[in-house]
C-alpha cells in the first residue's frame, strides 16, 4: 500500500525552523498537493518524504512502515525535480533507462522494454532518441516524468513540475500528470505555490505556511469554507474580500454584537451582487475601479469609502462603468466571521448571530 504518514515533521537550518510539527496522511493512489507560498517549507517536506533530507524529529512511514535509515534509492519514490535534471549529454531513452539499470538493477533489455512502454503511454516515442537540448522545455519535462514513473513506484513526488512552462503548456501538462498518476495508480504528492495547479490537480490539498499545515482539504472544501485568514487569502482567485470590523461600531464596514471580540469578514466576489442599501443584508457602496473582462463575466473592483478594494462579480450585460457609484449586496450566509486574534474562522455571519450594519453611504 502506498499510503504516506508524516508524524510531527520538525527541520531547523540554523536558526531558520522550515518544519514546524507536520502531520499528513496521505491515501493509497491519492492525488495530493502541498500548497504554500515561497519559503514556507514544502520543498523541505517532500525532500524529507524522500530521504534526501533528515528530518530533525518526526516520522515518514510509508504504507505503515517507517522510513527511518532507508536510503533515497530504497525507497518506493520517485521524484520529479523542478528543474528537469535531465543529463544533457545523454538521449532521452538512456534518461529513462539509467536510473532502471544502476538504481532499480534491471538487465538491459527489461529497462528498454518499460522506457518504451511508458513513453508510449504518454505519447513521446519520436522523442526517446532526442538529447535535452533538442527538445522544447514541455517535452523535456514530459521525459523527466517518464523517467519517473518508468520506476513503477508506488509514490511520486513532483517538485514545482510545470515552472517556467508558459500557460498554455501548463495547463495542459497538469491535466495530463494528474490523469497519468491516476492510470498507473501511482500516490502523487505535488508541491506548488500556484492554487489553480493544485486545485486543478489534486484530489485533496494540504495549505502550508511558515512550516505549519493551514488545513487540509478538498478544493471545493478550502474554496468554500477557508479554516483560516491565511488559506482565504491564499485560495481563490480574486481572493476572497477580507474586511475588518470591531465589536464597537469602529468600522466603516459595520459592527456586529456578540462576545466574539475583533474578528475579519470574508465574502467571495461572486456572492455580492449589485442592489441597493435599502435591501436586507449586507451592504458596501463605493466608486467602481477596475472592470476586469473574464470572458464568462466581469470581475469589478469597488472603491469603498473607506478606501479599502473589494472585488464582485457581474454579468457583461450589467457591468458598470469605471467612476460610477453602486451598492452590492451579500447575505449573511455568505459572509465568513474570522477571529483576528487568532486567524481561525469561527463561522457565518448568521451562524454566529453577526449583525452587519451595512456601511457608510455617500
Ligand atoms: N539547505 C538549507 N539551508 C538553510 N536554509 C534552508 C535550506 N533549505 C531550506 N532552507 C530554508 O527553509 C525554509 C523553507 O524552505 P523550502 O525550500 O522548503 O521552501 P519552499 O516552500 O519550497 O520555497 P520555494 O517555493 O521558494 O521553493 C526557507 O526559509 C529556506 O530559506
Amino acid at each position: 500500500m502506498a499510503t504516506v504518514e508524516l508524524s510531527g515533521i520538525r527541520k531547523s537550518f540554523g536558526g531558520v525552523t522550515a518544519l514546524d510539527g507536520i502531520d499528513l496522511s496521505i491515501g493509497d493512489g491519492e492525488n495530493f498537493a502541498i500548497l504554500g507560498p515561497s519559503g514556507s517549507g514544502k520543498s523541505t517536506l517532500l525532500r524529507i518524504i524522500a530521504g534526501l533530507e533528515d528530518q530533525d524529529s518526526g516520522s515518514v512511514s510509508f504504507g505503515g512502515v517507517s522510513q527511518a535509515g532507508i536510503p533515497p534509492h530504497k525507497r518506493d519514490a520517485a521524484i520529479v525535480f523542478q528543474h528537469f535534471a535531465l543529463y544533457p549529454h545523454l538521449t532521452a531513452l538512456e534518461n529513462i533507462t539509467l536510473g532502471l539499470r544502476h538504481g532499480l538493477g534491471l538487465p538491459k533489455k527489461e529497462a528498454s522494454d518499460r522506457a518504451h512502454e511508458i513513453a508510449t503511454r504518454m505519447q513521446v516515442e519520436s522523442l526517446l532518441a532526442r538529447k535535452p537540448k533538442e527538445m522544447s522545455g514541455g517535452q523535456r519535462q514530459r521525459i523527466a516524468l517518464a523517467r519517473a514513473l518508468a520506476r513503477r513506484s508506488g509514490i511520486v513526488l513532483l517538485d514545482e513540475p510545470l515552472s517556467g512552462l508558459d500557460a498554455q503548456l501548463h495547463a495542459v501538462l497538469r491535466l495530463e500528470i494528474a490523469s497519468l498518476l491516476r492510470a498507473v495508480g501511482a500516490t502523487g504528492i505535488n508541491v506548488t505555490h500556484d492554487q489553480l495547479d493544485a486545485m486543478a490537480m489534486a484530489d485533496r490539498i494540504a495549505v502550508i505556511n511558515a512550516g505549519r499545515i493551514e488545513q487540509v482539504g478538498t478544493p471545493d472544501e478550502l474554496y468554500a469554507r477557508p479554516a483560516t485568514l491565511f488559506v482565504a487569502s491564499f485560495v481563490g482567485s480574486p481572493p476572497m474580500n477580507l474586511v475588518e470590523i470591531d465589536s464597537n461600531g469602529g468600522s466603516a464596514f459595520g459592527s456586529h454584537r456578540g462576545q466574539i471580540g475583533p474578528v475579519t469578514l470574508g465574502i467571495r466576489a461572486e456572492h455580492l451582487r449589485l442592489g441597493s442599501a435599502s435591501e436586507p443584508g449586507w451592504s458596501i457602496t463605493g466608486t467602481v475601479g477596475l472592470v476586469e473582462p473574464t470572458g464568462k463575466d466581469r470581475v469589478v473592483q469597488l472603491v469603498t469609502d473607506a478606501g479599502q478594494i473589494v472585488a464582485f462579480r457581474c454579468e457583461v450585460a450589467e457591468s458598470p462603468v469605471p467612476g460610477s457609484r453602486v451598492t452590492v449586496v451579500g447575505s449573511p450566509r455568505d459572509v465568513l466571521v474570522y477571529s483576528r486574534e487568532s486567524g481561525l474562522l469561527l463561522g457565518s455571519a448568521e451562524s454566529e448571530g453577526v449583525e452587519l450594519v451595512t456601511m457608510v453611504h455617500a
